[in-house]
């Protein structure tokens, strides 16, 4: 029997196989984009040989010979690292913020800029990298502050496109605190518009979501966006 034949379904049948399993258990799958995050894949360690195959089938399909020394443990490391690039979706709002949220009494902004973010284009599957920058007007309840960073990470940690993953970051701001009102802008650079395509390696976008007071009040809004431009 040959090497790629075993209980008599070859490699090529095993990936369809996989992957309409995949799809059957994701049927009713909408955690791509639902703000909420109330769906899970299987466990995502469990993915890696799956993934690793697939690594490997594309390094063949670049004509590139899996085999040489150098390759030999790149699908796992790559499977890895995908893993990795999209860790956001193992996490949820609850677990990050592990109860960090404090009664008082401060009815000022709270600004956290400048947050640094890394994620990956849906479209491309190639990485966006940027900043950014969260405001919120307390109403009773603050945030510690490191949360609103790893608020950032759920959400950019996964497939996205950057207009989401605004709305997202002040969809949970708002789910933690319940604050008077919630502003994120987030500047990123594609580099699916750097690397390749239009190859505009200067270019950058700004995206922001405003909710509550910062939509409805004009002069909040301008302070926070004083605040985030200020150096
Ligand atoms: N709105 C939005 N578009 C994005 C984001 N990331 C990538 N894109 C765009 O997704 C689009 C996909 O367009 P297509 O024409 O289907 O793909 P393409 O042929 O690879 O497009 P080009 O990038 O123009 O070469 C492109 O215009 C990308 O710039 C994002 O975060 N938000």
């Amino acid at each position: 029997m040959k090497e790629t034949m075993k209980n008599g379904i070859n490699n090529g049948e095993k990936e369809i196989v996989a992957i309409n399993n995949c799809c059957k258990s994701h049927e009713k799958c909408t955690f791509h984009h639902d703000l909420e995050l109330d769906h899970r894949p299987p466990t995502r360690e469990a993915m890696l040989p799956e993934m690793s195959r697939s690594y490997k089938l594309l390094l063949g399909s670049l004509g590139e010979n899996p085999e040489r020394q150098g390759l030999l443990k790149t699908p796992e490391r790559a499977a890895k690292a995908m893993l990795f690039f999209t860790k956001g979706y193992d996490q949820s709002l609850e677990e990050v913020l592990n109860d960090a949220i404090f009664d008082e009494d401060h009815d000022e902004m709270v600004v956290v800029k400048d947050i640094e973010m890394f994620s990956m284009c849906e479209h491309h599957l190639v990485p966006f990298y940027g900043k950014v920058s969260i405001g919120y007007l307390p109403c009773g309840k603050i945030l510690g502050l490191s949360k609103l960073a790893r608020i950032v990470e759920i959400y950019s940690r996964r497939l996205q496109v950057q207009e989401r993953l605004t709305k997202q970051i002040a969809v949970a701001v708002t789910k933690a605190v319940q604050p008077a009102g919630v502003a994120v802008v987030v500047e990123g650079v594609h580099m699916c518009m750097v690397m390749r395509g239009v190859q505009k390696i200067n270019s950058k976008t700004v995206t922001s979501t405003m909710l509550g007071v910062f939509r409805d009040d004009p002069k909040t809004r301008e302070e926070f966006l004083n605040l985030v431009h200020s150096k």
